[in-house]
């Protein structure tokens, strides 16, 4: 097919105003490499939309996607930042155009909250190419950077809203890779973070993947959001193991320690995201290889395994908690057919109507009818499994992967599958996308277990790992070998494949038979939750994470911090671990909350795959000829800590100090104007904060000016601070922003490095 430079031919009439810069492909694909008999044969046997809007649907898929992202951060940066993009991105770009033609400036998403989400119908690629809006590129990239922007898919941002995440929430992200949604959620648990300040919520975010690779990328991308309240595991969602936890921790108190013997229980979840692996033929405006790969038996291979994670994230939802299902496919079978069949599976849930949410939002209600296929040619579609049985060859029925829970089930209609939600990319031009609210509205009848003896209780529970089925044990992509490689699925990048279970994983009987195991399996380890927790051991060979140990609060190496970096005695300095396997502070300590701590605490770290938790707060620097080392806070935990530093301590400081500390590595007191130098020479060294309130100084133009700069030294000060600036020659912009994670910082001070060609030391402390 020709895929040179020519421009792919429009759809035609009824839908959306066409935008000429909206047309202009990446790849410039033709029109005809944006046809799928199979997908159109099969959606259009599926009725999602009526026949007149088939055309404006597929004109829809083909053109590439706007440029969606939403502001991020503390409300207060938020609001800043929206300000900046009204009053000067949106004039700024009021008169642009490409290759002649007018381009409307970036608009609000209608439907999202605060006015905080903007769409530019610019495609990626002219926006980062053009000079037109090189500024604006620029802007979105700075601030994407320190994690002011998330540059996330419009779709991609619904499910998360509907969660409605309180600061006191227990969450769960089951399948969380690369992280975007997580972020969101990450954001709504610190919803009373100020501009320079991290709040410290009582809740916690699991964020979990499969994937281990997709587990750091996602780890890397929440260090934006640094959050004493976050773990991340790499579990099979679908098979994920009870998390045990005292009691107390549901009321939100944290036990006395003197209480020796803590009544323990499992850890029900608040909120769920179930965003699971799909098809993802809802992304085939940025996923241009679905065009020519779709065919309708990744959907029928996907569906169980969605089945299973669904049901497994509703065994662990609390009485009144709420499980948000999202896929971004378009097949009923990945999203009416899993929703129905969970329901089935598991009583005491109903799909919430949401319909008076988010108004502004364009949805289609879920489908009660639909018409699977086992033919990967569509050449047939069956209105019911007994159809399609009678369709088979004799003898052949037995051996066909497809089941009963592919279809509609008899009660489509009193499920309320209509409460679901359709986004289609014709409707407001955005991705395909579909959401399922559940809530959990009664306890279900328990099914009686019989009780093994108290030797095999306690057998099943401390083997875990060794006794589940191989059919159960976590499916790690690595060893998958059901599976098959699918290109591009949802929330994978373009670069990105995922494996995903072809029609031969096991179908709903098996996972029905697994989902009763793990069920008998989650009432013998709640039945025995008060054990005393084993100690550590790792028991996969593929994990390589060193455990977690939590320091004594009266450990000699706490207790100087404390006064050293002068900590107010609210420090929460009993949630402070390290990460070696001898638990000691030998370079970072860590900081969590107490509900993650409690979950660290009563449960193996390498049974539930514990890849990250809390943040970074300290780091241990070496110090010069004669000086003891010492800990120093860092950048990225600044805002986690700065709420406990004794606000007499922090020295005040002016622009003229923060021109020193951007000219040099390593200023010496001498470098600095009186009075600070005085102020400076005084301190003793170690690690110090000093404040440089925001404002516009001509002499220095920059457009970033935090709050909060530190000083690893009276004498040396600490290059995070001027990793925290930006110089821009225009226009001089005053915001105060947070600081980058320390990713952010290696890779800034890495490309610093590089380009001066030398190899970086850490400064010691020095004396004057
Ligand atoms: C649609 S993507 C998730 C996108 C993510 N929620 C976001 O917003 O960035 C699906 C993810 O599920 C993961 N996955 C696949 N099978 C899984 C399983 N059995 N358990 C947990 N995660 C799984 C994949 O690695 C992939 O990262």
């Amino acid at each position: 097919m020709g895929r040179n430079n020519k421009r792919r031919g429009g759809g035609r009439g009824g839908g959306p105003r066409r935008n000429k810069p909206n047309e202009y492909r990446s790849d410039f694909l033709e029109k005809s490499d944006m046809d799928n008999e199979r997908f159109a044969a099969y959606y259009k046997a599926q009725n999602i939309v009526s026949n007149e809007e088939w055309e404006p649907l597929l004109d829809a898929l083909r053109r590439p996607l706007p440029t969606t992202f939403r502001v991020a951060g503390s409300r207060q940066t938020a609001q800043t930042l929206n300000r900046l993009i009204q009053d000067t991105y949106v004039p700024m770009l009021s008169d642009a155009s490409f290759e002649g033609e007018p381009i409307p400036p970036p608009v609000q998403i209608p439907w999202y909250p605060d006015g905080l989400a903007w769409q530019f119908n610019v495609p990626k690629k002219v926006l980062r190419k053009s000079p037109e809006f090189k500024k604006f590129h620029n802007f979105l990239v700075f601030e994407t950077d320190v994690g002011n922007i998330s540059r996330q898919e419009a779709v991609s941002m619904i499910p998360p809203l509907f969660l409605d995440v309180l600061p006191h929430h227990k969450v769960m992200d089951m399948c969380a890779a690369p992280g975007s949604k997580t972020a969101q959620l990450l954001e709504a648990l610190h919803a009373n973070d100020t501009a320079t300040e991290t709040s410290i919520p009582s809740g916690l975010l699991l964020a979990n993947d499969s994937d281990q690779k997709r587990t750091h990328m996602l780890i890397h991308q929440s260090a934006r959001l640094p959050s004493p309240a976050l773990m991340v595991t790499n579990l099979d969602a679908s098979n994920y193991p009870v998390i045990r936890v005292p009691a107390s921790l549901r009321q939100g108190e944290v036990a006395p320690a003197r209480l020796k013997k803590k009544k323990m229980e499992q850890l029900l979840f608040d909120r769920i995201l179930c965003d699971v692996p799909c098809s993802g033929d809802g992304t085939m405006r940025k996923n241009l290889g679905i065009w020519k790969s779709w065919q309708p038996m990744d959907g029928n291979g996907l569906h169980s395994l969605q089945v299973r994670i669904l049901q497994r994230g509703m065994k662990m939802l609390k009485e009144d908690g709420r499980i948000v299902y999202s896929t971004c496919s378009l097949n009923p079978v990945e999203n009416e057919a899993v929703v129905a069949e969970a329901l089935k599976l598991c009583p005491g849930f109903e799909i919430v109507d949401v319909s008076d949410r988010f108004p502004n939002l364009v949805r289609r209600p879920g489908l009660t009818a639909w018409r699977p296929t086992g033919d990967k040619t569509v050449s047939n579609t069956f209105a019911s499994f007994a159809e399609y049985q009678a369709s088979l060859p004799e003898g052949q029925a037995a051996a066909s992967k497809m089941t009963e829970g592919h279809w509609p089930p008899p009660d489509a209609e009193s499920l309320n599958l209509p409460r679901c939600m359709r986004i289609y990319p014709h409707l407001q031009d955005t991705g395909g996308f579909f959401v399922a609210v559940l809530e959990k509205t009664k306890k279900p009848e328990k099914q009686p277990v019989t009780a093994p003896s108290t030797k095999g209780k306690r057998e099943m529970e401390e083997s875990v790992d060794d006794e589940v089925p191989e059919s159960k044990k976590p499916r790690l992509t690595d060893d998958s070998t059901a599976s098959v490689e699918l290109a591009a699925p949802q929330g994978a990048s373009s670069e990105t494949t995922t494996t995903v279970p072809d029609a031969s994983a096991p179908g709903p009987e098996s996972a029905q038979g697994a989902v009763k195991a793990a069920e008998a399996e989650d009432e013998n380890i709640v039945a025995d939750l008060d054990k005393t927790p084993e100690p550590s051991k790792v028991s996969s060979s593929d994990f390589k994470e060193n455990p977690y140990t939590f320091l004594p609060s009266d450990h000699t190496i706490l207790t100087n911090c404390m006064s050293r970096l002068s900590l107010l005695p609210t420090f929460p300095s009993s949630n402070v671990l390290v990460r070696n396997p001898e638990g000691d502070a030998v370079r970072s300590l860590y900081l969590t909350n107490a509900a993650v701590k409690a979950v660290i605490e009563h449960n193996d770290y390498a049974r539930i795959r514990l890849t990250s938790a809390g943040t970074k707060i300290l780091s241990k620097q070496e110090a010069g000829k004669g000086l003891d080392a010492q800990f120093r806070i860092l950048g990225e935990g600044l805002q986690v800590v700065l709420p406990y530093v004794d606000p007499e301590t922090v020295m005040a400081a002016d622009v003229g100090v923060l021109r020193v500390l951007l000219k040099a590595y390593h200023p010496t007191c001498a470098a600095f104007e009186e009075p600070f130098q005085t102020k400076v020479a005084e301190r003793g060294p170690g690690s110090h904060i000093i404040r440089i309130p925001a404002g516009v100084h001509r002499d220095v133009t920059y457009v970033h000016l935090p709050s909060f700069v530190k000083c690893r030294s009276a004498l040396t000060l600490c290059l995070c601070s001027m990793d925290r600036f930006r110089f821009l020659s225009q226009p001089p912009q005053t915001i105060t922003r947070r600081a980058p994670s320390h990713l952010e910082i290696q890779r800034i001070r890495d490309a610093d490095d590089r380009q001066k060609g030398q190899k970086r030391h850490e400064p010691a402390f020095i004396r004057c």
